[in-house]
């Protein structure tokens, strides 16, 4: 942080350039080829570089960080449109990135010599009902510029799916890999057809495009970007915040859920796999599914006065509509999946991250009123 307030000192603006206590004291950027060159002379070129769009979101932070652990620190291209916090652009490189521009894409793969793409960047699905034109550019149109980019410059693709990539006409306990998928929502049918569109690059053109089909994301660090899950993070917030929730979708609505070091792991896994390894483009995988009522339940043997009221609203007819469970058995059998957390263990991971936050939190705010 001081060298960053020096640098903010010496050239009026703080340079997006990482300044950690392994690196050169860089003042600030003239030009970007500058920048460009900089971090590639870091690079280890023993591994490959990977751009992550939409990385600021639920799922992006920690991805940069494990692929960092692994790739080192300038392998991992974070981007997105939106300003980054001091922390973000201490911990590697960061660019804006907008996924609608397609020259912009094409200019960032040459000049950071990406040779793989995680791509995030979406309106899940709440907020997708919210804005269907600007979800079906963001997740359709920006979904065509990513897939054209990748085969034209030969890159690993990775692109997420979802339970909302099923609707009501599917089995839903529980929804096998290949199965009827007319979902409901924006979202949904844009995952559908980012499916089915990677699968047809790869047959075509034989680009590398791996999907894995998410069930909502839970994670104590980041927070979810408008789905119809968003519930079950939700809630240990406020458990430790107001000891009281009301919640959205009704108490029996079952859905499937993973902890956030668990999807995480999955993609590492699964995009580290040999291609021979892979039956199919697009898996399901699974680790716990439970209702509100069974989450509150895990809750408050934590919280124990904790008190969950029910008001069901939109996002309850979506979630009508999408998977109670996933049959993963493909992937289990394919490339060996595996989960790690279930329930229990999630409340206990969630709980110990987030108590000395909020406990924090309530003895600053008593020693204020004091
Ligand atoms: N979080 C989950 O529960 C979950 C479950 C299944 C699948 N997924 C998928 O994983 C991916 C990441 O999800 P997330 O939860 O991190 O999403 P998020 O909503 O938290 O983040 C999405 C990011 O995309 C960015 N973005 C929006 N428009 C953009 C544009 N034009 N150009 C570049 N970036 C843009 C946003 O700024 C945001 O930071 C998404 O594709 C989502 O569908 C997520
Ligand atoms: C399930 C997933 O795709 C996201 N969390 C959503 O609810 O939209």
């Amino acid at each position: 942080m001081a060298m960053r307030s020096a640098l903010r000192g010496l050239c009026g603006k703080t340079s997006s350039l990482p300044v950690g206590p392994k690196l050169q004291p860089i003042a600030c950027v003239p030009h970007r080829k500058f920048h460009e060159d900089f971090l590639h002379k870091q690079k280890n070129p023993e591994k490959p570089t990977v751009l992550i769009t939409g990385s600021l979101g639920q799922l992006g932070q920690g991805l940069a960080k494990l692929l960092r652990e692994r790739y080192g620190r300038y392998n991992v291209i974070m981007s997105d449109i939106i300003k980054a916090p001091d922390h973000i652009l201490e911990a590697g490189p960061y660019i804006y990135a907008d996924i609608l521009d397609f020259k912009n894409l094409q200019e960032i793969t040459v000049n950071y010599r990406i040779d793989s793409i995680v791509h995030f960047s979406a309106l899940l699905s709440a907020i997708g009902e919210q804005n269907v034109p600007l979800a079906m550019r963001v997740n359709i149109e920006g979904l065509h510029n990513i897939l054209e980019l990748s085969n034209q410059y030969r890159l690993k693709l990775f692109v997420p799916s979802t339970i909302g990539a099923f609707g009501p006409d599917s089995p839903r306990n529980p929804t096998p890999d290949l199965t009827i998928q007319r979902p409901r929502t924006i979202y949904g049918v844009a995952k559908v057809h980012a499916e089915l569109i990677g699968e047809y690059y790869n047959q075509r053109f034989g680009l590398d495009f791996r999907s894995l089909r998410f069930p909502g994301i839970i994670s104590s660090d980041t927070h979810p970007g408008g789905g119809t899950t968003d519930y079950a993070v939700a809630i240990f917030h406020e458990a430790l915040r107001a000891r009281q929730y009301e919640c959205y979708l009704e108490p029996d609505t079952m859905l499937p859920m993973m902890y956030i070091d668990d999807c995480l792991r999955s993609i590492m896994e699964f995009m580290e796999l040999p291609e021979d390894r892979l039956k199919m483009r697009t898996y399901n995988i699974q680790a716990m599914s439970f209702t509100p009522r069974i989450l509150a339940e895990a809750v408050k043997k934590y919280v124990p006065d904790f008190e969950m009221s029910y008001k069901p609203d939109s996002r309850q007819a979506i979630a009508d509509t999408w998977p109670m469970k996933f049959d993963d058995s493909r992937a289990r059998a394919d490339w060996n999946w595996r989960h790690e957390y279930d329930v229990d263990r999630l409340c206990q991971v969630m709980f110990d991250a987030l108590m000395p936050k909020y406990n924090t939190e309530q003895r600053s705010q008593a020693s204020s009123r004091s």
